[in-house]
This record gives C-alpha cells, structure tokens and sequence, in this order.
C-alpha cells in the first residue's frame, strides 16, 4: 500500500515546522484535538490509516515530513525555500550562537521606544506564522525587522513560524511555550510610541494605503441576476478611469477557458470558484484590480477565494446581487430556467441546486425594478466608503 500524499494548510505547515525543529518539545506530532492538528480529507485519511502513515508535502510535491498513524512526524526534507530562509533557526542552534542578553517576542512592528530598549545583545524572536503578525504579512514583518536593527550587530532576529491557531488564549499559551525552548530569559516588547521613519517606510511598503492594494471585487448571486451587467459595468468605468489596470473574471468566460471541461457537480463548481480565486489572488497580490462574476454559491469557497486574496495582500470586497430567484426566472436571458424547470438541466443553482447567501456580503443589491446605474452606485458608494476605490462621478459631471 503506497503511502498517500498531501499538502497542508499554511498553519498546518507552521506547526510541522516548529514540531520539527523542536520549538514545540515535548511534542513531536500533531494531536489528534487541538491546537497543534494536522486535517486530512476523507480520502487521504483512509489511505494514510491502511498504509500506517502520510507524507506531507510542500506546495511543489516535495516530500517534508512522514506522519506516523499516532501523529509523530519525521523529517524527510527542510522548507528551505522562502524569503529570510537564513532567519527560521532552530532553538537549539539559536542557544548555542547567542551571545547573551534577552529574547523578546515581536508580532508587529518595533517602536522607537522597543528599540531604545534594546541596549545589549539581545534576540528579536518573530512571531511570523500564518495569520500571526499584527498589521503585517509573515514577509513584511520579517522585512521590518531587520530593518529595524539593521545597524545593530549585537541583536539577531529569529523567525519564529507560529501560526494563528484561532484562540487568543490558546496561541498565547503555545508563544509562551515556543519562545521558551529558544530562549530562558523571555520578555515582552512595550510596543509603545511611534515608529522611527525607517521601521514606518518598511511597514508602507507592506501595507499599501488602501486605494492602492491589490483588489477583488466578487460578484456572487443567482444566474440572471445581474452580475455580468454589473461587472461590466464596474469594469468599463475602471478603465474609462484610468488609474487602475483592471482584469474581468466572469462566469461564463472563465467556463469557456480556465475552467473548460468543468460541470456544475459541488465539486466542479469549487474548483471552478478556486481557480478564479487563485487568479484573481495573483492579480491582487501585483496590486491590480479582479473582477469576478460567477455565481460562487458555496459559502466555503468564497470564503477560501476571501483567503488566497487576504494572503496575497489584497483586499476582497463580496458583492451580493440579491436579485431574488422569481425575477432571474422571470428575465430568463438565456432560456437556462426554462430548461431547469422541465428537468432538461440538472443541478441548475435556485431550482435544483443550492445557492449559500452570503452573510458577509459588503454590498447587497436586488437590482429588479432598477437601472444599471443606479445598482452600480450602491457598488461604487461601498467601494468608496471602505476606502478602496473612488469612481463615483465628480458633481461637476453628473
Ligand atoms: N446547472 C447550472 N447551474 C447554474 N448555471 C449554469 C448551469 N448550467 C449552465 N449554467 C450557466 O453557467 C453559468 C454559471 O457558471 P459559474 O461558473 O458562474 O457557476 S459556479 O460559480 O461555478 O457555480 C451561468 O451563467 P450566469 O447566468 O452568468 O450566472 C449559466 O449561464
Ligand atoms: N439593475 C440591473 N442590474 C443588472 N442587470 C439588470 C438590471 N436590471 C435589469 N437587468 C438585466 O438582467 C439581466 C442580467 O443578466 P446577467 O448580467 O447576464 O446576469 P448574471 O451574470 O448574474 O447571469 C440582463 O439582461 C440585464 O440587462
């Protein structure tokens, strides 16, 4: 029986790595209930349990770690590819190479006043897992970090890959922990004060003003109710703008190319909504502007598409277009409700197929009895008031 693959989420790849290199002693697997747990789908998990083990893998396929039936894991290569690689040390080489002083926790930016602190050798340990860093991506916390002590050769900075396990209380009892097995003498930043204009250059350039980050606009909502129009819209006056260069992903479209061959089984459809969200995700993560139109029924996958986009350093602004089910029957552009009605389609989204409503939506527009325009301001107005981006017309135009 081979023994299964599978690739784990970034927080279980934190963890594997903290397990391996001995930050998390005296653990040495992941447990079977939380914090430090590793998820396997249905399919892996029957064969991990009758080949007696799994193999995690990093996002290429390279094998990482043998996991053992009872969690235990065993290294079979380092994640040595990443940005700062030289800064993920392991706790015992960090005790052999310091050279005295205390270690302090960073999770977000040094202040002026942390900095000042520091007046010996003294070990920077940063808190830089997925979903960890405050204010911050992992990279740009890391960035600012040796920015920061850039001209102080008597203070090291160690990543440290601690994940948000998703309980403050939990991850504040595992930092504790961690912290613990690189060092004796752990303390606390005060995390006072303002920046020094260096440390605050690094943290812009992390964090883009809002009207400048990467952004996915999704349009999510019945087949018929409006979304394409919509987008296009959106999209027309992006480009009539001219700030922004602009991607359309819509629904039909990314069918007939990036998704061809694909049906509308639960299944098809996620990975239909996956791909777009990977697409759109990239184009964030350059700072351009997606904009997506399928109808994404699945709350999930939204909020996976919601992931890969906040990951990437992008913003994700979820428009519902509430057009309830009577009327997109009613206006029935393409004969598609007709056919769904007599059972010529199956699994057709609102009769015989479910659409998940989001709950999370920025924008919600039932556009029946409405013009294009006047459903397009509630968009503009959202994207204008979340300080994203700013079409709507100048007084002088309207
Ligand atoms: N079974 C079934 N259910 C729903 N829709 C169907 C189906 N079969 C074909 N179509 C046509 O495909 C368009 C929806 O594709 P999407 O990629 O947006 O769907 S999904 O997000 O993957 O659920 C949808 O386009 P829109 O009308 O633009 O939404 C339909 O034209
Ligand atoms: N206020 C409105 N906003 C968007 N579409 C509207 C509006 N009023 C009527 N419609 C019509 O509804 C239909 C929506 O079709 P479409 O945009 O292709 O929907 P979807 O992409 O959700 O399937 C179009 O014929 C459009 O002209």
């Amino acid at each position: 029986m081979p023994i299964p693959q599978h690739l784990p989420t970034p927080r279980e790849l934190d963890d594997l790595e903290l397990l391996l290199n001995g930050a998390l002693a005296p653990r040495t697997g992941f447990d079977p209930v939380g914090p430090v747990t590793l998820a396997l789908p249905d399919g892996v998990a029957d064969a991990a349990r009758q080949a007696g083990a799994v193999e995690l893998t990093d996002a290429e396929g390279t094998p990482l770690a043998r996991v053992a039936a009872d969690g235990t894991v065993t290294a079979l290569a380092p994640q040595d590819a990443r940005p700062f690689r030289r800064l993920y040390r392991a706790p015992t080489e960090v005790r052999t190479e310091s050279s005295g002083g205390p270690a302090y926790v960073v999770r977000g930016a040094p202040t002026a006043d942390d900095l000042a602190l520091l007046d010996g050798p003294a070990t920077l340990l940063v808190l830089c897992g997925h979903g960890t860093p405050v204010g911050l991506s992992p990279v740009g916390l890391l960035r600012v970090c040796v920015t920061a002590v850039r001209d102080r050769d008597d203070i090291s900075v160690v990543a440290v890959p601690l994940a948000d396990h998703g309980d403050a209380a939990v991850d504040e009892e595992l930092a504790v922990r961690v912290a613990g097995a690189y060092a004796d003498d752990v303390r606390a930043l005060p995390g006072t004060g303002p920046l020094t204009d260096e440390v605050a250059a690094a943290v812009a350039l992390d964090r883009p003003p809002r009207d400048e980050q990467g952004l996915v606009v999704l349009f999510t909502g019945l087949s018929g109710s409006g979304k394409s129009t919509l987008a296009r819209a959106l999209h027309d006056l992006v480009v009539e703008d001219g700030r922004r260069t602009v991607t359309s992903l819509d629904g039909d479209v990314v069918r007939r190319h990036l998704s061809a061959g694909l049906g509308f089984s639960r299944e098809d459809r996620e990975t239909n909504i996956r791909r777009i969200g990977w697409v759109a995700a990239e184009i964030a993560r350059h700072r351009g502007l997606a904009i997506c139109s399928p109808i994404a029924p699945f709350a999930q996958t939204r909020a996976d598409v919601r992931g890969y986009v906040e990951d990437a350093g992008g913003a994700y602004f979820c428009v519902h277009v509430a057009t309830p089910l009577e009327e997109c029957e009613r206006r029935d552009r393409k004969g598609l409700y007709a056919k769904a009605r007599a059972g010529e389609i199956p699994d057709f989204t609102g009769i015989s197929s479910p659409y998940e409503e989001p709950v999370d939506a920025d924008v919600r527009v039932d556009t029946t009895g409405r013009s294009v325009e006047d459903a397009l301001g509630d968009v503009l107005d959202g994207l204008a008031s979340a300080g994203l981006l700013d079409l709507r017309p100048h007084p002088e135009e309207s």
